[in-house]
């Protein structure tokens, strides 16, 4: 089994914005490994969200090479990639991106649904997850009657859902208090525990002092590497 499961060989984004040219990610070279828990800060645009985007697949890199658990993701079609993600790869996000008309159980089902698994062995899945977050007596609640904290909880159960490989974050504690915060800081430790390779987006030192390493990004480069 290669010890990297990620591997970025000279990969640049470009972005036509207002009829300028945006290097959102500059020829980057960056290798993860197995398991590892890697941190990532820089400022505001540095280019951190395509980065990860890149990652996912859901965006494409104008040049260079990026590998994941094997794949060569230029080599997919839409429906590899896909699968890909589906399988591979969890998110969280800094919005949440729950589903409003969808309580708690639904909108954690979702990815094992697009996946077509065995209906009651994704619930029994779901409510387990759901449960390890303390959230069993939320089942059927709406996005709008939970607090922020506890929809982010939602949002890193749904990641879980497919068992992915990678656990992709952004910002996941930005609009969060800093109890809230502290409880997703604990949560990301147990899925790196857990053998996840973990991504995490944060300027905050509490959510990465568990990471293995750091990298800061300026202007869409890495500059800056820790541990
Ligand atoms: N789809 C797009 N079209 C045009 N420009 C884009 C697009 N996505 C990102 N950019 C630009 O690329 C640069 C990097 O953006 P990105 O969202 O990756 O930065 P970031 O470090 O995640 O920022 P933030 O911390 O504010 O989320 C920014 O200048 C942004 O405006």
């Amino acid at each position: 089994m290669a010890t990297n499961i990620i591997n970025m060989n000279n990969v640049s984004k470009t972005y036509l914005k207002n009829s300028h040219v945006v290097k959102a990610v500059d020829n980057v070279d960056l290798s993860v490994k197995r398991g590892e828990f890697l941190g990532i800060m820089g400022m505001s645009g540095s280019g951190k969200t395509t980065l990860i985007n890149l990652i996912a697949g859901f965006d494409t890199p104008t040049s260079g090479k990026i590998m994941v658990d094997g794949f060569d993701l230029s080599t997919f079609n839409d429906e590899q990639f896909s699968q890909f993600r589906n399988k591979k790869i969890g998110m969280v996000f800094q919005q949440f991106n729950l589903i409003r008309e969808f309580n708690v159980l639904q909108n954690v089902i979702v990815p094992s649904i697009i996946a077509n698994k065995d209906y009651s062995t994704i619930v029994e899945i779901a409510r387990r997850l759901l449960y390890e977050q303390g959230l069993e007596a939320r089942l059927f609640h709406y996005p709008n009657e939970l607090s922020g904290g506890e929809q982010q909880k939602v949002g890193i159960a749904r990641s879980l859902m497919n068992d992915p490989t990678i656990v992709l974050v952004d910002e996941p504690t930005a609009n969060l208090d800093r109890k809230s915060a502290e409880k997703i800081a604990g949560m990301l430790e147990g899925m790196h525990n857990n053998g996840k390779t973990l991504i995490v987006i944060s300027h905050d030192q509490n959510i990465l002092k568990n990471a293995n390493r750091v990298i800061t990004m300026e202007y869409g480069q890495l500059i800056h590497s820790t541990k």
